[in-house]
This record gives structure tokens, sequence and C-alpha cells, in this order.
């Protein structure tokens, strides 16, 4: 009998839910359900809904009964960061707010007056994004202490779906590591880090690691879905996931897991917490199997998802895309990681803004817009190469660009230009591949990340750039 895993894949922009099973050595996906993402207003506050993904999981799931294709397990990733704070009754605490966020501005500063900024690098190995974790703590500490005095579990938004659907509080290790409160060293929570700063220590659960079994669905979501299954940590961070769907075996490469943001790095055995690394902002993220995933968060594609917004969703991306090539004479270029992009009211004036100030041609065609990102990303992209070889000594030739980013073809075309390396674009759906692998190696489908990426490898379209 055909035994299938279900990934539950909720990144920035959208949600959905894969089912994938093995066919002569071959991995096959079948999508089952997809919904939007996104945050929204809330008491001024940018807001995920996560009651409203909570049903999307539960329809995708009444999705695999009509189907009659029930999963031998499954598993939760979403993007990093964010997280809930749980009171004594598993009931939330405050508003569910998310990254982009304005409450953290200031909180940096907070925090270094208790550890400098080097420091923090030092023992953490994370880069400084101003919605990390430990940031948002800050903020909840200075603006609502009531909340840290009631809370009782912290749990980030994978480990707090994984709680919905099986009633057990647990906290996955490589999405634990991009709050910036975990060692690199001993892999669990940096308690003294934590009592420094002031956050209860009894929030923080035991960590596991990617590929545990959590439990089953609670009676309840049972009832609800109309059967049951294991739940099974996948590395739950999206990014974490993506990585281990890279289809390649050797080194020679840098990957970019491609959609919201661009995440451009390197796989490593040890991380690497000098200062020379702090002042790259290169960060060492938990990855599967004990390894780090040594990247830099690039703005991304965010920034094609909001100017679409503001173009009243007329037009698909791989309209928008076309449109760039169109446009690909227009001269001008952004700053891709620059901050006033993270969250702006307008991401197409703050783009022309950005133009006028450094005296450059203003773009105002979609199709303008959407080149000054393309070919900046593409320029950040190849800064980044270079950073991550002066850090390691050493070239790479190829870029392996996986997650929906890898339908921009444009981009792939300007990346390879930009880099001068070989550009293979794909799997598109590597965070769910990523997700459904772990469950596989756990259920001993496969025998090592090796094995599964050679099968990844030979199950998906990859494109090649040169
Ligand atoms: N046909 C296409 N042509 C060009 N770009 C595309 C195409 N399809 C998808 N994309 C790009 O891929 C992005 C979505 O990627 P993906 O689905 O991996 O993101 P996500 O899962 O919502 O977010 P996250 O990265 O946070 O997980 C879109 O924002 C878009 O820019
Ligand atoms: C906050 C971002 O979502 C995070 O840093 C990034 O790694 C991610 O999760 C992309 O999906």
């Amino acid at each position: 009998m055909t035994k299938y895993y279900l990934a539950v894949d909720i990144g920035a922009s959208s949600g959905r839910l894969i089912l994938g099973h093995l066919e002569n050595g071959k991995m096959v996906l079948e999508e089952v359900h997809r919904f939007e993402n996104g945050m929204v207003k809330k008491d001024g506050e940018l807001c995920w809904e996560f009651d409203r993904l909570f049903v999307e999981i539960k329809d995708g799931l009444k999705k695999c009964k009509e189907l009659g294709k029930i999963p031998v397990s499954m598993g939760v990733d979403t993007w990093g960061v964010d997280y809930v704070l749980l009171d004594e009754a598993g009931q939330v605490l405050g508003n569910t707010v998310g990254y982009r966020d304005h409450r953290t501005e200031g909180m940096d500063e907070e925090v270094y007056k208790i550890i400098p900024q080097e420091k923090l690098y030092e023992r953490t190995g994370i880069q400084k994004e101003i919605f990390n974790t430990i940031y948002q703590l800050m903020a909840v500490k200075k603006k609502h202490p009531e909340y840290l005095e009631k809370a009782d579990t912290l749990l980030h938004v994978p480990d707090y779906f994984h709680y919905l659907l099986t009633g057990k509080k647990t906290c996955e290790y490589t999405e634990a590591t991009t709050g910036q409160l975990v060692s690199p060293l001993t892999k669990d929570w940096d308690y003294e880090l934590i009592d420094m700063l002031g956050y209860p220590r009894k929030m923080f659960q035991k960590l596991i690691m990617p590929g545990t079994p959590i439990g089953h669905l609670t009676k309840e979501v049972q009832e609800e879905v109309g059967f049951d299954l294991e739940v099974v940590a996948p590395a739950t961070h999206d990014t974490g996931s993506a990585v281990l769907a890279v289809p390649a075996n050797d080194d020679d490469f840098i990957y970019i897991s491609s959609g919201t943001w661009s995440l451009m790095g390197l796989e490593r055995k040890e991380a690497d917490c000098s200062l020379k690394s702090c002042g790259m902002n290169l960060t060492n993220e938990g990855g599967y199997g004990g390894r780090f995933r040594y990247l830099k968060n690039i703005m991304g594609l965010w920034m094609i998802q909001s100017v679409r917004h503001e173009f009243q969703d007329k037009y698909g991306f791989g309209e928008i895309c076309q449109m760039a090539e169109e446009a690909k004479d227009f001269p001008s270029r952004v700053d891709a990681n620059a901050q006033c992009f993270l969250s702006p009211e307008n991401m197409t004036k703050e783009i022309q803004d950005y133009c006028r100030r450094t005296g450059q041609q203003v773009p105002e065609t979609l199709g303008q817009i959407a080149t000054v990102i393309y070919t900046s990303l593409a320029e950040c992209y190849a800064r980044t190469a270079k950073s991550l070889e002066e850090m390691t000594g050493r070239t790479y030739s190829r870029i392996h660009i996986v997650g929906g980013g890898a339908n921009a073809g444009y981009l792939n075309e300007l990346t390879a230009k930009a880099t001068g390396k070989e550009v293979h674009a794909g799997p598109t759906e590597a965070t769910a591949i990523g997700n459904i692998t772990a469950q596989m190696l756990e259920a001993g489908e496969f025998r090592s990340v090796e094995e599964a990426r050679t099968a990844i490898h030979q199950s998906f379209d990859i494109k090649i750039y040169k």
C-alpha cells in the first residue's frame, strides 16, 4: 500500500498542504490544498491570523480524507522568529504580532544595554535582524510586562500548530535558532543569556530535533477530519526544510531559498561566530542533522509581492517577470537589503523615493519597478556570494535556487550574469519536499540525507542557466 507523508508548508505569502510518496525511488508530490497568507492590521499592529490558518490546515486534512489518501504522518513548517506566549490554560496572550510590525524599533539598543551586539553574536551566531525573537520579547517586556508574568510557554509558529493538532507543547530546534536565544555549541537554549535578559526561563521548552515524533491528533481534531496520524517534526523553519531539499551532494555550490525572502548561503558543519562574520551579518541557523545554515537574509521577492498588491493584484508573477524583462534597460538600482524596504507603507513609493534620493531615474511603470527590484536583487546576490567566498576562503561554481522564486526565469538569468556562476533552478516546492524528506528519513524510507538528495535530484525538473 502506498505510504503518503503530508507537508504543511506555510510561507509568509501562501500556505499549502502537499502529499508526497515514493514511486520507483522517485518522490511524487500532490498538492491537496493552497491558501493565501499575510499579516493583517489588528489594534494598529501587524498580526498573523493563526485561527484562520488552523482552519486551512484542517480543511487540507479533510481533503486528504476525501481523496482516500490518509498520510502516515504530517509535519508543519513556517517562516522563522515569530511565536506565541501561552498562559497556564494554554490560551494565547495578546495579539499574534508578526515580524514586520514596528514594535521592535529601538529594542536592539535595549538588548545591547544588557549584552553588546558582538558578544551576542559570539554566543548565538545569529545575524542581527530587528525582528528576531530576542528583540520581539524585549518589546513585550517593555510594553506588555503582564504577558511575560502570565506566560507559561513560548511556542514558535510551527510548534503552536503542532500543539493545536496534538495537544503536545514542543519546541523544535531549527526554528528556535532563528530567535537568537540558542547556543550553536550546545544546540540548546542559552539559559544564561535568557536570565540576563530577564525572560522567564520556564517559558522555554526542551528543544527537539527535526525527525522527532510529537504525537497523534487530538480526539477533537480526529473527529473533525475523520482520521488519525502521527505528527513528526520536520525542520520546522521553512528555510531549514528547503535547504534539506537542495538537490546536490557535493560542496561546490551556494544555495538561495527564494520565496518571500531570499536566503543565500552554505551548509556547514560548524558555526562561525567570529567578529568578521558578525561584521558581514551572516547567520548560523540550525539545520537538519546538526548542520548549520550559514547564510544571509536578503529582502527577496517580498518587494515584488508588495508591488504586485499595490497594482491591485492585476498581474500574475509570470507576467510581472516578463514586463521586467521588457524594461531591462532601465538603469536604476536600490540596495535590496535597505531597512526601508522591510515594512514600508507603500513599496512602490519607497522604491521611487530611494531612486529620487540617490539621483537616479525614477521608475514609473510596473515593468520598470520590477526590473529595478530584480536587477538589484541579482547584484545583492553577487555581493553576498563574494562575502561567503571570503569567509570560507574558496570559490563555488554553482548556485542552486529552490522555492517559488526559482520560477522567475529573468531573475535566474540576471543572477547567473551578476555572479558569473551557473544557476540551477528548482525544485520550486523545495520546502514541502524537505519537510516530507525529514518524515521519510524518520520512517526509514531513506537511509541518509545523501540518498534523499539523490532521489530529489532525480525526481524534479531543474533548469540550468549558464
Ligand atoms: N511564475 C512565476 N514567475 C515569477 N516568479 C514567480 C512565479 N511563481 C512564483 N514566483 C515567485 O515566488 C514567490 C513565492 O514563493 P514561495 O511560494 O516559495 O513563497 P512563500 O512560501 O509564500 O513564502 P516563504 O518564502 O516565506 O516561504 C512569489 O512571491 C513570486 O515572486
Ligand atoms: C523572518 C523570516 O521569515 C525568516 O528569517 C526567514 O528565514 C524565513 O523564514 C523565510 O521564509
